[in-house]
């Protein structure tokens, strides 16, 4: 059976049961609109005074043509004419004003979706964001809002005016002609059942469309920040086909939806208006034998149209709504996500200051998207207060995956992590990343300024606290040879500076932080000596007197270290210094071999 006939086949409780489900999803919506009550107040207001206005002029017109037409009238119709004029103004006023508060509406409503969505996803683990793509989140972001924003700003206006005036133009026709008003709504459900069977079909459409226009971004999004490989790898000509076809697809998805409501808008003009004509004529037998003024039967036609048009209005505008009722299923998915990692209901207090020893207890662990490959098995460490430890290890071995943990990204399946004896999931995250600096490997720089990409997460910090941790940084000197120095605007992504500079700019937001326990991943990219010696004595710097955990990558790190922990496949195999594991001859000795080599030949 297709939806048509189906809903043509359905009772009229299933129907409202069927118009509600379409709305279901925009209930969500609906506080973010109670809060603002006055605005809604004045909307309606205005849109009572406007439909008053619009259903008095046809009473006027039905006076002039049984009244005014006579030869001694001449003062009568100067008077409709004059009051025709004041409720013209009227009108006009009461629909401006009607106009710009649902508009203020629709705006403040979807600006606090957004600012909502937008907490709500910095609020997610990091498991979300292993599988969600940022540019399809943006696009809810933005392009669903904006859906949003003219189902609840122009077609919520339109629709309130046009129920208004449909209701308004139906009493009053069957206080003109309750026998004609009779037959005209006869024809109502014929309209009705299809629009509603149809508000379905366009919800669906209408989200398949979003979906697709959210890969389209979510691709286009990928590959425009990662530019220089796009184009270092000729990949070019190939990404732009590929977004063409997205936005293709994206195209045709919405052109599906926008047929079918254009099918919709036509099948109920045609009948709004035939059924019409079909009671003007049987109106019309009845002026011709005398049992109805010709000033009646135009008042009525002046109320029968306005009331078609109304509805015929109020169809286009189903379509928005539900077109605006898939978008806002969309938004519903992402805000019904619950982040796993959070407060427990009762923290346990941070201390002023923590010590900063940090223990692994038995640790297993694998990552949600590969839950049959373990990252750690049965590891345990404990790492004393300010003792430095540099973690070494073959690719994949689990080094970032240990970051990760103790920052309680991710929770471990089993054993414990904990912080000064108090376990992390004891604490709340806020608190527990407080007390960690992390400068990975590739730092994120974002695009602000120098000052305020070290003063990153702490908004409050004076311009000679930021200096100071740059100068311990090391990064004074270049910072203060950039155009403007500390307000030198940096590329989105830092592309404006190298590797080293931008690790030092990590570390000078390491020191700023001031957290007893500091988490560092050495670039494995090849530094020149004078960055490198540059970077040596800043970490050297930022390491004293914290717990340091360092996944290290250069000789000077590990000689440094007071402990070397070598983890292969997800466990601890050897501990050490370099002098002791370089004796013992063991997967240390061969990586030490390897990598620390070719840096002393690469130096040489
Ligand atoms: N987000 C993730 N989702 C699923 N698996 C992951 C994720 N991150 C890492 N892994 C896997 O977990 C294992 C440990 O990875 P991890 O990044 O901790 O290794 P690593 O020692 O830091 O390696 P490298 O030195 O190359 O950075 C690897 O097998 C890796 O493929």
């Amino acid at each position: 059976m297709t939806e048509t006939q189906s809903a043509a086949a359905s009772t009229p409780s299933s129907d409202s049961r069927r118009f509600s489900a379409i709305l279901a999803p925009l209930r969500p919506l609906l506080p973010y609109a109670l809060r603002y009550k006055q605005t809604i107040a004045l909307a309606f207001a205005a849109l009572i005074v406007a439909a008053g206005a619009t259903l008095t002029l046809p009473a006027a017109v039905r006076g002039m043509i049984d009244h005014g037409f006579t030869a001694d009238s001449a003062g009568t119709v100067n008077a409709y004419f004059g009051a025709m004029i004041g409720v013209a103004a009227t009108l006009a006023l009461a629909s401006a004003t009607r106009y710009y508060f649902v508009m203020t509406l629709g705006e403040r409503v979807v600006a606090d979706l957004r600012a909502d969505l937008f907490k709500h996803l910095t609020a997610l683990d990091a498991a979300f964001f292993d599988t969600a793509k940022t540019g399809e989140l943006l696009s809810r972001l933005t392009a669903d809002t904006t859906l949003l924003k003219s189902a609840f700003g122009s077609s919520a206006s339109v629709a309130l005016r046009n129920i208004f005036m449909f209701i308004g133009a139906v009493v009053m026709m069957f206080a003109t002609s309750p026998k004609l008003a009779g037959l005209a709504l006869a024809a109502i459900p014929v309209i009705v059942l299809p629009l509603i069977a149809s508000g379905r079909s366009v919800r669906r459409r209408s989200k398949h469309a979003q979906d697709m226009l959210a890969q389209a971004a979510a691709y286009a999004g990928e590959n425009l920040s990662a530019v220089r490989a796009m184009q270092a790898n000729g990949a070019q000509a190939s990404t732009v086909s590929r977004f063409r076809r997205a936005v293709e697809t994206a195209y045709e998805a919405a052109q599906a939806a926008t047929l079918m409501r254009a099918f919709v808008t036509a099948g109920v003009i045609l009948v709004v208006f035939t059924s019409i004509v079909a009671v003007l004529w049987l109106g019309a037998q009845d002026v011709l034998s005398g049992r109805m003024s010709a000033g009646l039967l135009s008042q009525f036609v002046l109320y029968a149209v306005l009331g078609a048009s109304s509805l015929g209005e109020l169809s286009s505008v189903w379509s928005e709504v539900a077109a605006a009722a898939g978008a806002a299923t969309r938004i519903a998915e992402i805000l019904s996500v619950k982040p796993k990692i959070v407060a427990p209901p009762y923290p346990t207090p941070a201390p002023a200051r923590w010590r900063g020893q940090i223990s692994f207890d038995h640790v297993v662990f694998s990552y949600p998207t590969a839950p049959d490959r373990a990252a750690l098995r049965d590891l345990s460490l404990v790492v004393e207060p300010g003792e430095r430890v540099a973690l070494v290890g073959p690719s994949g071995a689990g080094k970032s995956t240990l970051f990760s943990l103790l920052l309680r990204f991710y929770d471990v399946d089993s054993g414990a992590i904990a912080l000064d004896g108090v376990d992390v999931r004891a604490l709340d995250p806020l608190d527990l990343r407080a007390a960690i600096a992390l400068a990975p490997q590739d730092p994120v720089i974002f695009g602000l300024s120098v000052a305020e990409n070290i003063a990153y997460g702490r908004e409050g910090a004076t311009r000679e606290a930021i200096v100071a941790a740059a100068k311990r940084a090391q990064a004074h000197a270049f910072i203060e040879a950039l155009p403007q120095g500390y307000d030198t605007l940096l590329g989105e992504r830092g592309v404006t500076l190298s590797g080293g500079q931008r690790q030092r700019l990590a570390i000078a937001r390491a020191i700023l932080a001031d957290a007893p326990v500091l988490l560092l991943d050495e670039a494995t990219s090849a530094l020149d000596a004078e960055n490198e010696a540059a970077v040596q004595a800043a970490l050297h710097d930022v390491m004293a007197g914290r717990t340091s955990i360092v996944i290290a990558h250069r000789l000077a790190t590990v000689l440094e270290a007071d402990r070397i922990i070598v983890l292969d496949e997800g466990r601890i195999v050897e501990e050490g210094t370099h002098a002791t594991l370089s004796a013992a001859g063991g997967l240390y000795a061969r990586l030490a071999k390897l990598q620390f080599d070719t840096e002393r030949a690469g130096a040489a």
